[in-house]
């Protein structure tokens, strides 16, 4: 079979790019691979163990040497971009990557498309940057897994080679970022973490996955197709993200969190409101007096997993301090309004952003 061409040469390639491949066959698809760490690199000296185990310990090329089937699907440039817990990601490595993605992805047009490998705690935070920033059709699909690779029964292997796939995939393409973990396909402008534990996990409830995988073949149940509210936002010029805090809002919150967050160089703030984006009437003065002073702008999004926070609820005065975060769950909302703070969008302009996401 001509699949086990790639697999079985040991040639390897540098392209003009400077990009290095181990495995080379000319006749498949090259997708670069950028592996950050998380569980899917996460190892226990317990084969029964899915807690207490250590995220990022294998190299990206221990990790590839379990699944050579990745060749018959691809020619592999894989690069350990960092190795960490992903709550160890920060905005200054996904700006990094965003550039990356740019001149290794975008820019050479003999790469297909991307896999990130990433933790999966906070892989919705920096699957949404990269889908706001990386915007050239090409699909950036990002990958972990919720069992360390000593585990009996491990997923990660599995989802990697799907990604693969995926990225590989000229259907994936002009979809934006995705997500590929057990067995699905979901968008990154709407994927969440759903479950802390089990693997079925990453879930776009209202909007659904693209598609699923079977036997290594991705089937999309709808042709590509971009979200309506999504905002693109252009890195090129930009060399940091300025600090967006989000605050939880619950019975008897204390509006010292608020001072405190600004006064330590919070330059926007989210609130993970009640409801749809409910807080209390004391909050609210704190939120109008303090937004007043400083211009730092406060996005109303909801601690609720679903739903939107409309614009009804916020009209009169409390409109000239307060936006609606509409679909936006509070870490999407803190990303893109870090995104577009480093853009240097006004209140206004990052009003009508949001608004895009709301429906009342
Ligand atoms: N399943 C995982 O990848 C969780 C891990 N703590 C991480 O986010 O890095």
């Amino acid at each position: 079979s001509p699949l086990i061409h790639a697999r079985a040469s040991n040639t390897s390639y540098t392209n003009s790019n400077g990009l290095k491949f181990n495995h080379f066959d000319a006749s498949l698809p090259n997708v670069t691979l950028l592996a950050t760490g998380g569980t899917i690199a996460g190892t226990s000296d317990d084969k029964t163990a899915t807690a207490g185990y250590k995220s990022g310990a294998l190299g990206i090329n221990q990790i590839l040497s379990k699944i050579p089937e990745v060749y018959d699907i691809a020619n592999v440039n894989a690069v350990q971009f960092d190795n960490v817990n992903s709550g160890d990601i920060s905005s200054s490595l996904l700006l990094n990557l965003t550039h990356t993605l740019q001149k290794t992805v975008c820019d050479d047009p003999t790469i297909s498309g991307a896999v990130i490998t990433h933790g999966t705690d906070t892989l919705e935070e920096s699957a949404f940057f990269i889908d706001a920033t990386v915007n050239c059709g090409k699909p950036i699909v990002f990958v972990g897994s919720m069992r360390p690779s000593t585990a009996i029964s491990a997923d990660g292997p599995m989802n990697l080679l799907q990604g693969v796939t995926v990225a590989a995939d000229k259907q994936a393409k002009d979809r934006g970022a995705l997500v590929v973990l057990n067995d699905r396909i979901v968008s990154a402008f709407f994927a969440t973490k759903t479950n802390a534990n089990t693997m079925d996990t990453f879930k776009a409830y209202e909007q659904g996955s693209l598609g699923m995988i079977v036997s290594n073949t991705p089937y999309f149940f709808y042709p590509a197709v971009q979200p309506n509210a999504k905002h693109l936002a252009d890195m090129e010029d930009v060399d940091s993200i300025p600090r967006v805090d989000i605050l939880y809002a619950y019975e008897d919150m204390h509006s010292d969190s608020l001072h405190s967050a600004i006064k330590n160089g919070a330059k926007g703030i989210v609130i993970a409101g009640e409801g749809a984006g409910g807080i209390s009437t004391d909050f609210g003065d704190a939120i109008d007096d303090v937004v007043s002073r400083t211009n730092v702008p406060v996005i109303l999004s909801h601690r609720t997993v679903n739903g939107e926070v409309p614009t009804a609820d916020i009209t009169g005065d409390t409109a000239k301090t307060r936006i609606a975060s509409g679909l936006y769950n509070p870490q999407q909302a803190r990303v893109l309004l870090g995104l577009l703070l480093a853009e240097g969008k006004e209140f206004d302009e990052i009003r009508n952003v949001f608004g895009e996401a709301t429906f009342a």
